[in-house]
């Protein structure tokens, strides 16, 4: 379970995100919700500590890590595929996966790790010695979440991970996300700028307006309550 408890993030006088608080369970997937600027990157670069929080608290099962660094954060288990492709572009598919891994010296092993990877997504299999520059954005994305939960942690921020996407990918997308939150009882709090797209994925969500929770509810209250959230607080009819 993570938990957020009246979260504040400034930057100068900024305030991108005001007193919020949620909770995400383990085995659902968590959404917020929000257009442009509603502060759902802020939100969960705080949660992953790349972004200072001005005041409040981020329990991971209980534990305090409002104090902790990101690396600290990383290795209680909370992995972060930030917003934009964070992939090393002149380095091969199966060298980001390596340096990923690397990076956060989990346990076990890599070959068994790789192997899973590469049977979720085929994809990268075969392109597997291709400069990761070079893959397809749907496959870029696939690769920044293979990245990020190749080592199984139990708590995976997503912003935006079907950001630019086509439809019948995001819907693979989906699926992939869909099958880890179950599979190890994990944490997923995902991004998403249109209720309709949270709703194909989400158990639970956050609508976030200026940086507030405007509004929250399972996947039967947002549905009932899309339209007006899509006129009211996103800005869109999608
Ligand atoms: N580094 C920064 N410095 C100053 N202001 C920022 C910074 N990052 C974000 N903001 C501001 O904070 C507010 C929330 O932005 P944030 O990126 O968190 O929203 P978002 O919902 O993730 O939007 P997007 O979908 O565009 O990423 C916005 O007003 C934005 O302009």
């Amino acid at each position: 379970m993570l938990e957020v408890r009246n979260l504040q993030v400034s930057y100068g006088a900024i305030e991108a995100v005001r007193d919020v608080s949620l909770s995400a369970r383990s085995g659902h997937i968590t959404a917020l919700i929000g257009a442009n600027g509603a502060g759902k990157s802020s939100l969960m670069r705080a949660i992953s500590g790349v972004t200072p929080a001005t005041s409040g608290q981020i329990l991971v099962n209980g534990r305090d890590i409002t104090r902790l660094k990101p690396h600290e954060r990383a290795r209680v288990g909370v992995a972060h595929a930030m917003e934009g492709r964070r992939i090393l572009h002149q380095h091969t598919v199966e060298e980001n996966l390596v340096t990923a891994w690397h990076f956060r010296k989990p346990p076990g092993s890599f070959k068994q790790a790789l192997e899973k990877v590469y049977s979720n997504f085929p994809v990268l299999a075969e392109r597997r010695r291709a400069k990761a520059g070079t893959l397809s954005g749907g496959q870029q994305q696939m690769l920044i979440l293979s990245m990020a939960t190749q080592h199984e942690p139990p708590v995976v921020l997503l912003d935006e991970p079907s950001l630019g996407l086509a439809p019948i990918i995001v819907t693979q997308i989906f699926e992939y996300i869909k099958a880890y939150s179950a599979e190890g009882n994990r944490v997923v709090l995902l991004s998403e700028q249109m209720a309709t797209l949270a709703l194909k994925v989400a158990d639970y969500g956050y609508v976030l307006k200026h940086g507030q929770v405007v509004f929250d509810g399972d996947r039967k209250q947002l549905n009932d309550g899309v339209a007006d959230l899509s006129s009211a607080y996103l800005g869109t009819t999608g």
